[in-house]
């Protein structure tokens, strides 16, 4: 069978999610949590924590010690919080964590195994506890444990296997009950190149054909970029950004880059004279000119040539991940936005002055 088609031919699948669409056209919140406080003794690990993540894949990303796996370890009622509430799926949150955790599949970032155990055996001891069947969990098992790409070492005990497959064995055991949500924790770390991109195919894979809403902490921010549609960071305990990664990678204002052939300082200074904002970025050798409408891209090549100078290159400016990731950690950007997908509408954003520099 093809590993991938494997989760869509499971009989009797266990969880069902309802995701309606709101009045404004928008998909309905997976988790919607209000005032969330965690504290341990003095330190403040989540402050007032409100968020709605929105189906589909979103990344959880933030500084060490910003309070992810706080977060996450509250979702699934693994630690007690002092304040919040909201709802996780169908279910009301922190009241009905049972429900919730059998709704949800958590890969942890610690290994997870029973020294002894096969890989198949962990896989369907994990069947079991979520309360399938023992023949139909042990199916479902191995369904599981092909689409994760496991052949024969599946038959040997799990304390031999390379980190790469414990992070494999990691995710089958959290598929194997089909749940609507899963929250994945560093589920990359360890894996070569290929074994990596082999996962976020994966992850992808069962967002876009099998409909799963995931929330992927990471550090590793390509990983983020290449799979998810949403983006959460964290820091210092508290939500800093909520968007999609297409409405951050767009700049607040068209902006473009522009390499210049000659006096680049005397183009620019044009620029200026029309109340444009220009950045000289040293590491590129291009200039960022902001507020320039695509219509009036004519004007650049107009004002290069009064000043003796010529345009080499032209493109767009996207906001990079990295750069943001960066801006946010370091406060010199902030942005408040709904988690659902498309209002951008109340973000503000501080980085103009922030990044201003002379060429
Ligand atoms: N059991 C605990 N007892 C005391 N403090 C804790 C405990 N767990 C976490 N903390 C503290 O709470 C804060 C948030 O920690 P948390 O592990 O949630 O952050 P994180 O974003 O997951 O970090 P990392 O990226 O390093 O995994 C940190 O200051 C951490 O030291």
């Amino acid at each position: 069978m093809d590993p991938a088609r494997a989760l869509s031919v499971v009989q009797g699948t266990p969880h069902r999610v309802h995701v309606p669409l709101q009045r404004d056209g928008t998909l309905e919140p997976i988790i919607e949590i209000d005032n969330v406080s965690k504290r341990y003794g003095d330190i403040e690990a989540l402050r007032d924590v409100s968020l709605r993540i929105p189906p589909g894949v979103t990344g959880l990303l933030g500084p060490n010690g910003s309070g992810k796996s706080t977060l996450i370890k509250a979702l699934l009622g693994l630690l007690h919080t002092q304040a919040g509430n909201g709802r996780v799926l169908d279910y009301k949150w922190p009241r009905e964590t049972k429900a919730i955790r059998d709704s949800i599949g958590y890969l942890p970032e610690d290994d997870c195994y029973i020294a002894g155990l096969e890989g198949i055996e962990s896989v369907s001891l994990m069947a079991q506890l979520s309360g399938l069947p023992g023949r139909e969990g042990l199916r479902r098992s191995h369904e599981m444990m092909d689409f994760c790409g496991f052949g024969e070492e599946r038959y040997r005990e799990v304390e031999s296997y390379s980190t790469g497959m414990r992070q494999k064995l990691k995710f089958a055991q959290a598929l194997v009950h089909d749940p609507p949500l899963l929250i994945l924790d560093e589920p990359t770390t360890g894996l070569d190149p290929d074994q990596r991109v082999a996962m976020l195919r994966r992850i992808r894979n069962l967002s876009t054909r099998h409909g799963k809403s995931i929330i992927l902490s990471t550090h590793i921010l390509p990983d983020v970029r290449s799979v998810c549609d949403h983006v959460v960071i964290l820091v210092q305990g508290t939500v800093r950004v909520i968007d999609t990664l297409e409405n951050l990678s767009r700049p607040i204002e068209p902006t473009m880059h522009v390499s210049v052939i000659g006096d680049h300082a005397a183009f620019a200074r044009r620029v200026v004279s029309e109340g444009h904002r220009v950045e000289w970025q040293a590491k590129s050798g291009t200039l960022r000119i902001s507020g320039i409408q695509p219509e009036q891209t004519p004007l650049l090549w107009h004002w290069a040539a009064e000043c003796d100078t010529a345009i080499g290159r032209l493109e767009p400016a996207v906001n990079s991940l990295e750069q943001i990731f960066i801006d946010v950690a370091s406060g010199t950007m902030t942005a408040g936005i709904s988690a659902t997908a498309g209002a951008s509408a109340d973000r503000t954003v501080q980085t103009a002055e922030a990044r201003r520099a002379s060429p």
